[in-house]
């Protein structure tokens, strides 16, 4: 286990509110360093750190507005783009696509995604090309909403890739990912890539959101609760005031690893229960696979040197339950249809949307070999997807 964090250069500190680099004789080390692995207690919880969850009182004024750029147009960026101009911050939301840009500033309607949703009218789309120098130093936010995998490319890296010379780093923004899922190469967390790509004073300034939150529902204002972590929680805790309404509550904490992986996991086992019930088991069957899926999701994470608490709060059970319960779930439907005996490759055509539970599982089978956890759930959807069964 202590190779494998060595090669990965990953030690989670036991003060999470600081990331170290392990060697200063490499002054532009992009590595966030963690505790090692050789003071992790895998199995019991005990000589953890709990993350301390607060329940974020409605604030009493509303938050000042802030100028916010949303990258990625797709379910969630829109989603959560609509909910945050609705809440009278000015949205710039980015996408690659020049036709989209035109389109949705036109008709305030997304042509590929929550296609019946008509768009808060704060919001205006930017791009195709990557936002300048210029425009990145007005945001107060940028909010990351592009998956972590795509089919062939590392779609998150690549967009911090083009953006990163652009930052200004005197005067940092606050950074939000809501990508849930792991590179499939590296096995690389969201927290890691940006520490490569942007270096780690970048990554000590990002916070996570992750919770059970489908974009279809949060486009109709039902009630919807998420985690939001970060290294340190003064900046949770601004993420929180700017999406924060009572129809959409967050809880801070600061456990962005456990955290991360939840939202990612969760995916994998989410193909586990499509796949069951579509082969025709019943709801006995997906309450035991949903709890396995949990103990093992746990037990991963724990062995990660994340807290085992974060997997019983949002991001982790209830995400969990939502996304292996219903239709609505992209990853669900993925397994769904592999139960009814489509092939792979047909489903990711024609599933018109990214499901990460597919790439993550590749990614997950290294890392759990690695670790030498025993997680038979994500080794069985990994033979599934990529060994024929
Ligand atoms: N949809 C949801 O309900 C939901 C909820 C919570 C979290 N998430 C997570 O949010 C992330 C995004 O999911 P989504 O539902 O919006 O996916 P999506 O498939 O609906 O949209 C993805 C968007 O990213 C864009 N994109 C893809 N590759 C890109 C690249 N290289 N550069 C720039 N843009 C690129 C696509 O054009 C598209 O607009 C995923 O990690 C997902 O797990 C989704
Ligand atoms: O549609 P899925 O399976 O990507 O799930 C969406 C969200 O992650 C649910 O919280």
């Amino acid at each position: 286990m202590l190779r494998y964090a060595l090669r990965r250069n990953i030690i989670v500190t036991h003060k999470p509110t600081k990331l170290y680099t392990r060697d200063t004789r490499i002054t532009s080390c992009s590595v966030v360093f963690f505790r090692p692995f050789s003071q992790r207690n895998t199995h019991s919880s005990t000589s953890l750190s709990t993350p301390k969850f607060s329940m974020l009182s409605v604030p009493s004024t509303p938050p000042p507005k802030s100028k916010i750029l949303v990258l990625g147009a797709g379910n969630f960026g829109s989603c959560l783009a609509d909910h945050l101009g609705n809440s009278d911050h000015d949205v710039f939301m980015w996408s690659r696509e020049a036709q989209f840009v035109e389109y949705f500033n036109k008709h305030h309607r997304n042509p590929d995604y929550l296609k019946d949703h008509h768009f808060s009218t704060n919001i205006h789309a930017v791009g195709p090309e990557i936002p300048s120098k210029e425009s990145m130093k007005q945001m107060d936010v940028l909010l990351f909403a592009i998956p972590t995998q795509g089919i062939r490319i590392e779609t998150n890296r690549e967009t911090l890739i083009k953006l990163q010379p652009n930052f200004d780093r005197e005067n940092l923004p606050l950074l939000i990912f809501v990508n849930k899922g792991i590179e499939t190469d590296t096995q690389a967390l969201t927290l890691e890539i940006i520490a490569d790509t942007c270096g780690s004073a970048i990554a000590r300034a990002a916070t996570f959101i992750s919770g059970p939150s489908f974009a279809k529902e949060i486009v109709r204002r039902q009630p919807t609760s998420v985690s939001v972590a970060s290294l340190t929680e003064s900046q949770a805790k601004k993420a929180s005031e700017i999406f924060h309404q009572p129809w959409f509550r967050c809880y801070t904490g600061s456990d962005p690893i456990g955290l991360e992986l939840a939202g990612a996991l969760k995916n994998v086992y989410a193909i586990a229960t499509g796949l069951a019930d579509g082969l025709g088991f019943e709801n006995n069957t997906r309450a035991g696979l949903i709890t396995r899926g949990l103990a093992e999701m746990t037990r991963i994470g724990t062995a990660y040197g994340a807290s085992p608490l974060t997997f019983m709060g949002l991001a982790g059970v209830g995400d969990l339950f939502l996304t292996c319960s219903s239709p609505t779930s992209r990853n669900y439907t993925v397994g769904y249809r592999l139960g009814k005996g489509e092939p792979l490759e047909d489903i990711i055509k024609t599933l018109g949307s990214v499901a990460e539970g597919v790439t993550t599982a590749k990614g997950l089978k290294k890392i759990i070999d690695e670790m030498q956890v025993s997680a038979p759930l994500a080794n069985g959807i990994y033979a599934l997807l990529y060994e024929g069964g």
